[in-house]
């Protein structure tokens, strides 16, 4: 089977290309950049200088061609205007954007943009491999979550299902590496902005909030409203999601332990912590996993969730992987196995 990814030459695509290059039934079947189409992808990645490819044109006759399935890792807007052109052409389509996860008038509000055309955004499935993986298996449009939305629903999803937490309680604190950021320059991603500092940043307005609140009321049957609060932190990779939540009576550490431990039995990525073990970023980086840990504080009867990942890998290109290999009936697993890079 071969992939086509479009956006080449950003963070993503290099995730996605060391991931194709390793999977046992997947291979890159075309590269496609808008910025540097005829150049190699060499000149722009020189640590897959052992890889030959020459970027090439937006041109949707020629992508038909290269491939089955098309991975969209450019930002917001591209896969609204290309993806419908490709799927009318029988590719599958995982977009890594945030264009096909929202509703169309929460799409509008918080990313200031035209939605994608119907019928094609409401054939989209949202792509959280652990949560969808039937609807997954079947979809022609996948829409990989956000980064932060991967991290804050694996707490979410134990906790809303059970009834564990008050919904009208959740604070989520939210802190990422700056690869996060994309490779494109910008201001606030410069080596003197970011080293040292910790900052905060869309305070109440990022645009993953209504993405984890659309999830998380299809999870609990109500409609909650998260508080939600990302940082920036001088690392290259990594996501810290720390979930604050009002518990419910009758709950306690052992019943929530378990309830962790019973969600994510069959699913192969999602570590559970054990209490006073919490969950670090470095032992995620470079991998697919998602270390999660959970504690009840029995002074003030606060369900503290935490989740870590790796935002190229279980936050974009490495779930975006795992949903591929849900799609074409692989094994979840497939491409996927490596350990992470520890120190
Ligand atoms: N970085 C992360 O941790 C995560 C990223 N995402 C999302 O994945 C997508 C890719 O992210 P990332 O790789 O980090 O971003 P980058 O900024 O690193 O790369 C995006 C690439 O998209 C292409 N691009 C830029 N503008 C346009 C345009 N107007 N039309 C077509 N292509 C364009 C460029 O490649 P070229 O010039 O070759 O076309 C660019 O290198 C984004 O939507 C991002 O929000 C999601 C989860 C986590
Ligand atoms: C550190 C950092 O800047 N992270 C980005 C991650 C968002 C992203 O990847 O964008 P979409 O999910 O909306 O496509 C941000 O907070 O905007």
């Amino acid at each position: 089977m071969k992939a086509i990814i479009i956006g080449a030459t950003g963070y993503g695509s290099a995730e996605l290309i060391r991931l194709l290059y390793q999977h046992p039934h997947a291979e890159i079947g075309g590269l496609i950049s808008s910025s540097q189409a005829g150049g190699e992808l060499k000149e722009v990645f020189p640590h897959l200088s052992h890889l030959t490819f020459t970027l090439e044109e937006m041109d949707p006759d020629r992508i038909a061609d290269m491939g089955e399935v098309v991975f969209f890792a450019a930002p917001a807007g591209v896969s609204s205007e290309w993806l419908p052109r490709l799927a009318e052409k029988g590719l599958t389509c995982i977009d890594l954007a945030g264009d096909f996860r929202l509703e169309p008038q929460a799409y509008a509000e918080w990313y200031g943009k035209t939605p994608p055309p119907s019928p094609w955004l409401e054939q989209a499935v949202y792509g959280l491999s652990e949560w969808r993986r039937q609807e997954i298996a079947r979809a022609d449009v996948i829409a990989n979550p956000g980064c932060y939305p991967t991290a804050a629903l694996l707490v979410l999803i134990p906790l809303l299902r059970s009834g564990a937490v008050d919904t009208e309680t959740i604070v989520i604190d939210a802190k990422s590496g700056v690869s996060g950021a994309g490779r494109g320059m910008k201001l606030t991603t410069l080596f003197c902005e970011v080293n040292e500092n910790l900052s905060l940043y869309k305070v109440g307005t990022h645009q993953h909030t209504p993405e984890i609140e659309q999830h998380a009321a299809a999870l609990s049957g109500r409609s909650p409203r998260v508080m939600f609060t990302p940082q920036l932190v001088p690392m290259n990779r990594g996501i810290l999601v720390t979930v604050y939540a009002r518990g419910v009576e009758g709950w306690n550490q052992e019943r929530l332990t378990e309830t962790f431990q019973e969600a994510y039995e069959d699913a192969p990525f999602v570590r559970i912590k054990e209490p006073g073990s919490w969950p670090r970023t470095k032992d995620v980086q470079g991998s697919n996993f998602c270390d999660v840990g959970v504690y009840w504080d029995d002074r003030t009867d606060t369900v503290v969730g935490m989740a870590v990942i790796d935002n190229l890998m279980k936050g974009a290109a490495g779930q975006a992987v795992q949903n591929l290999n849900l799609r074409m009936a692989w094994p979840e697993t497939a491409g996927l196995t490596g350990t992470p890079l520890y120190p």
